[in-house]
């Protein structure tokens, strides 16, 4: 897959969040902080990452900061993404099970390198189940 990272430090997990996607065969494009002398702004390095997703640059985003929340905000500000922050593999699995997310938010404080690469795993190898037609029922907020 084609895969845009967005993070607004260099900090944490941010540059491995990179390396384990290159590592397991996906195209990465970076945004803010992971590219030298780009702006270190959660929000504008998030937006364009959920940007390239739902402009049909890239299949999938993760986006981070150091909590992850604001991440997760300016993501899912862009219409058609639903940006989910996940602290383990469980809710990583259930995002894309149940939510049809295709953004990760990540904090880059609260993630070790180890729950990242599980949480890597499940995103990855997640799929929408029937229950993420519910996803339908929030659709409409898009145009808002
Ligand atoms: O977690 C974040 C936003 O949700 C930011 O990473 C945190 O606020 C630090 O940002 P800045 O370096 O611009 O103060």
């Amino acid at each position: 897959m084609r895969i845009s990272v967005a993070a607004d430090s260099k900090d944490g997990v941010a540059e491995r969040v990179v390396a384990e996607l290159r590592g397991r065969g996906h195209e990465v494009v970076t945004h803010g902080a992971l590219n030298d002398g780009e702006r270190d702004d959660w929000a504008w390095a998030c937006e364009l990452a959920a940007r390239d997703v739902s402009e049909g640059r890239a299949d999938q985003a993760v986006v981070c900061c150091w909590t992850g929340t604001g991440a997760s905000i300016a993501a899912n500000k862009v219409p058609g993404v639903r940006a989910a922050l996940c602290v383990d593999a469980y809710t990583a699995d259930g995002a894309r099970k149940w939510n049809d997310a295709n953004v990760l938010a990540l904090s880059l404080r609260l993630t070790s390198d180890v729950v990242l690469a599980e949480i890597l795993d499940a995103w990855l190898a997640g799929r929408p189940s029937s229950d993420a037609g519910d996803v339908a029922n929030i659709s409409h907020l898009d145009d808002i």
